[in-house]
């Protein structure tokens, strides 16, 4: 809005709303997730920004009982994705006020526990990378889906290198076709659908299509199990990585990929008298978390929207 010379942009919501769900099948079996959910609603409120009037403001509040009701209301097990966007059409159908809703969740992973190689019927135990997702929904029934993975730890031992780079007076890193490359990538990729009516009805669509690009991910990231694949830079795997999703998963429109290269120092130990007393061989390292590089691009189909 524009008045008395300034312009105002505004939206508010709930933050990091947490919420465990449980459903128990007749047979014993239970199904649980945990979910922390933000909410940012779009919504006609200016009088409460303006006039000190609260009269259009769906309090935060009622946003995070909102998650909860509809957590019940949930009688299946169902994605962060869909739970994202039944909210979101709850906010804009709900609220004549409200003109778009921005819903951000994040999974905790928790994954069913086998026991002796039996899946166990309600005991689970925290995995590591997150699934994630951000869905915006529209009044008018315009529709976004992102979602995401965070916290992909991967690591090879050996096919990679790093050569051919700028050498100037600063320059001490050794060429190399000889290394680790380890990274924690987080990825988020944008779905092509644009309007709640195209979104497929299978229940299991999207945790399908999570499985399917992190699959391709790591497929990709690794080469074939007897000698993988050779990267010359964290830069060329993840291009390689971003235009294998798109390549096999046809409704992901864009892809974001972060890649930090989270270096591992060849160790070299030697003292006055002693002038080897380790003697790197790619053999010993110093596992190092700071300061690490940062690499990150995102890739989209010509004719996306993004
Ligand atoms: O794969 C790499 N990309 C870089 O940009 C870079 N820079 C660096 O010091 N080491 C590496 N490795």
């Amino acid at each position: 809005m524009a008045a008395d010379g300034v312009k105002l942009e505004q939206r508010h919501g709930k933050s990091r709303v947490r919420v465990g769900r449980i459903w128990r099948e007749p047979n014993g079996r239970h199904n649980f997730v945990e979910w922390n959910v933000s909410i940012s609603l779009l919504s006609d409120c200016l009088p409460a920004y303006t006039l000190a009037d609260n009269c259009d403001i769906v309090a935060t509040d009622t946003m995070k009982n909102t998650v909860y009701v509809k957590a019940k209301e949930c009688q299946q097990p169902l994605s962060v994705e869909d739970f994202a966007i039944l909210l979101g059409k709850h906010f804009t159908s709900f609220y004549p006020q409200v003109t778009a809703a921005i819903i951000n969740i994040v999974e905790k992973p928790w994954e069913r526990i086998h026991i002796d190689g039996h899946p166990h019927e309600h005991g689970f135990k925290l995995g590591s990378e997150k699934h994630s997702t951000e869905v915006i929904v529209k009044k008018s029934g315009g529709l976004q889906v992102i979602s995401g993975i965070e916290g992909l730890a991967v690591l090879k031992t050996t096919q990679s290198g790093f050569e051919g780079f700028i050498r100037d007076q600063y320059t001490i890193l050794p060429e190399t076709r000889e290394r680790m490359f380890a990274t924690e990538v987080t990825s988020s990729w944008r779905y092509s659908y644009e309007s709640l009516a195209s979104i497929p009805s299978n229940q299991l669509y999207f945790m399908e299509k999570y499985l399917d690009v992190k699959k391709v991910l790591i497929d990709t990231f690794f080469g074939p199990a007897k000698r993988g694949v050779y990267s010359p830079s964290v830069q060329s795997t993840l291009y390689d990585m971003a235009k294998a999703v798109l390549a096999r998963v046809p409704e992901v429109s864009s892809i974001q990929l972060k890649m930090p290269n989270i270096h591992f120092l060849p160790v070299n130990l030697s003292s006055k008298d002693n002038p080897v007393i380790v003697k790197f061989e790619d053999d010993v390292y110093l596992p190092t978390d700071e300061p690490h590089g940062s690499i990150q691009a995102s890739l989209s189909r010509i004719q996306s929207k993004m």
